[in-house]
């Protein structure tokens, strides 16, 4: 089975060693459930009793010496004082031994001042060491993009300094795609939130029977109006991507590591300092076993930090009172997030609580496997010395497990463009081909109130890597009608039969999609009738104009690139509505309107396919 994320998740963990789950079903409370379940493995000895490490852990020893000459190198390079910075690293190289991750971490730094200072081979010289070293493998990845920068600087043999964004390296990858409007305005005005997001103020949450709650439109939406803006409520980069920014998520050149547990990095003392604060001290100390827990550990590591942050925020009587009281009320969950005002308050804890989490549907199975990561999970934090009261910890360990749930079903990954080092037209810096992947995870209160379509209406809007989603309508949405994303990756979701949807929609988001799309069994992309031949017009006065514009576009296509589509937004815009109310769909010329609205808002530059 898959989690929410679509990766794949070993639900029988526990199960295949302690065939228990089903009397979970028997138990009528959640907290009874996971005191049963904690009792289950502490009978079984498979609670941790101690958070003493394995000698092979691969935890550096941070000596003093070196972290003293490291810290100073550091803090020369964001001065920019950078040969100094290069002696100083040298030093810490010297102090952590070849062959160590202290080693390689002071190479790759003085790597990155020699760059600064435009003695490129000689960077590349010490990149291309740490990369046969024990550099953290998590971050490798920081060395091969550093890598390719230094070694085309050293091909064009240009001194020339980086463009510096604090202690992070812009590109300037992003730059370059400007999307049709401003996203500064939605249209219609703000539906105010509590700092944190957006909604458009003509959008409404109603229910359906067979999707739950949905936001709908009270007024007609053009292609291209903004109709949410959203803010994470958390987040965390990927352990695979772990060198991004544990508080900011920005991916700093000088990741400076978390001087106790080694296994987050920040890009600048102000990030570690507002971490800490934030909850970092209460999972420093058991970071390290978290990421061994069974489970998808990205989903493990945000939900202890999330739980880390609110305890560290509100203490442990006042979270359990208000987790509490929130799983006795009995409040309509259409008003779930909502204050007396009518407004979403997107950046409050219950309302990222209260979101969808399918608890009540999951399999038992699945439930029993939460229970039993929340129970590993308080006993570390326990065992680190964070005191949980026998009264309190049915209450904590139920949180957990919703915490878990809301996160399976609702996080998502955050993105990022990055260039694949292979150029496509010879030596051509301008033709890097453009690899988008994912960084972190993090879960948007607002967007989680949308419901999915395999044709969405609404999409993605910006920078991929920015953490703030822009929520763009890509279709006319009329009066009445509900606004939906796509779950999964849209350009193969077109692509595929009705079938394989459908599994993804069961297997990775646990839902029967019953979309439009799913429902009246459209063809796929490339089985949909191509050209003017299958057009089947809707309003017979329209004729003429429509056949005239659907000229035009075919023209468009053939003859305006793919990186130049997102200039001319406001014709496509125009065009998807004028086929919108005049031709009934599937129509292959809508669809690949749709398909080039859809890129140039995201800006993803790989190449679409009309045919
Ligand atoms: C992120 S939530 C969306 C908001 C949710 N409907 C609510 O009531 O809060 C995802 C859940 O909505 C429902 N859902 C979303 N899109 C759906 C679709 N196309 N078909 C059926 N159910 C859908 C499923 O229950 C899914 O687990």
């Amino acid at each position: 089975m898959a989690s929410g994320n679509g990766d794949p998740v070993n639900y029988a963990h526990y199960t295949d060693r302690l065939k228990k789950p089903d009397v979970l079903s028997e138990l009528k409370s959640a907290d009874n459930k996971f005191l049963f379940t904690r009792a289950l493995l502490a009978e079984h000895g498979m609670l941790p009793t101690t958070l003493d490490r394995p000698p092979d852990s691969g935890v550096r020893p941070v000596t003093e010496k070196w972290k003293t000459d490291f810290e100073h190198g550091l803090m020369l390079s964001v001065n920019q004082q950078y040969k100094e910075a290069a002696k100083q690293f040298s030093r810490s190289m010297v102090d952590g031994e070849p062959g160590t991750v202290n080693h390689s971490l002071a190479m790759i730094n003085r790597a990155i001042v020699l760059y600064h200072l435009g003695q490129f081979t000689r960077s590349l010289m010490d990149v291309r060491q740490a990369m046969g070293s024990k550099y953290p493998p998590e971050m490798g990845h920081v060395l091969y993009e550093f890598a390719g920068m230094a070694e085309s600087r050293r091909r064009r043999g240009q001194v020339q300094e980086l463009q510096v964004q604090g202690s992070c390296v812009g590109l300037g990858h992003f730059g370059r795609f400007g999307l049709g409007k401003p996203v500064s305005q939605p249209a219609g005005g703000w539906q105010k939130q509590e700092h944190s997001g957006a909604f458009s103020a003509f959008l409404e949450l109603k229910s359906s029977k067979n999707m739950g709650r949905g936001v709908y439109t009270t007024r007609d939406i053009n292609p291209g109006d903004v109709v949410a803006i959203d803010e994470p409520y958390i987040y965390g980069g990927l352990q695979l991507h772990n060198s991004c920014c544990r508080n900011c998520l920005k991916s700093p050149v000088v990741p400076i590591p978390c001087t106790k547990c080694s296994l987050v990095y920040y890009c600048s003392e102000n990030c570690l300092h507002k971490s800490m604060k934030d909850g970092h001290n209460l999972e420093c100390p058991i970071i390290f076993f978290i990421r061994s827990l069974p489970g998808i550990t990205d989903l493990n590591q945000l939900a202890l930090k999330w739980l880390s942050k609110e305890l560290s925020k509100m203490g442990l009587k006042k979270y359990c009172s208000l987790v509490d009281t929130f799983s006795k009320s009995k409040i309509d969950p259409k008003t779930r997030g909502f204050n007396e005002n009518g407004q979403y308050k997107s950046d409050n804890f219950l309302t990222a609580y209260s979101l969808d989490s399918c608890e009540e549907e999951m399999p038992i199975e699945v439930l029993f496997f939460f229970n039993c990561i929340a129970a590993e999970m308080l006993q570390y934090l326990m065992l680190s010395g964070f005191k949980i009261e026998e009264c309190y910890l049915g209450i904590v360990g139920t949180s957990l497990v919703r915490i878990l749930s809301v996160l399976d079903l609702n996080a998502r990954k955050i993105n990022i463009n990055a260039p694949n080092m292979v150029s496509l037209k010879g030596q051509s810096l301008q033709s890097y081909y453009y690899m988008t992947f994912p960084m972190a995870i993090a879960l948007y209160p607002s967007l989680a109130l949308f419901n999915h379509s395999c044709d969405p209406n609404i999409e993605r809007s910006g920078k991929l890597s920015t953490k703030t989603r822009v929520m763009k309508a890509i279709q006319p949405i009329p009066k009445g009608n509900q606004l939906f994303f796509s779950y999964g990756r849209l350009k193969l979701f077109d692509e595929m039969k009705n079938e394989e949807r459908q599994e993804i929609c069961r297997h990775n988001f646990k839902f029967e999609c019953c979309c439009q799309r799913c429902i009246e069994n459209w063809p796929q992309y490339h089985s949909i009738p191509n050209g003017l031949s299958a057009i089947n017009i809707l309003n017979p006065r329209m004729a003429d104009t429509v056949i005239k514009e659907c000229k035009r576009f075919e023209d468009f296509i053939e003859n305006v690139g793919y990186d130049e589509f997102h200039r001319h937004l406001d014709y496509l815009y125009g065009f998807i509505k004028l086929l919108f109310t005049n031709v009934k769909r599937p129509f292959r010329l809508y669809e690949n309107c749709l398909r080039i609205i859809i890129h140039a808002h995201t800006g993803l530059q790989h190449q679409i396919s009309f045919r």
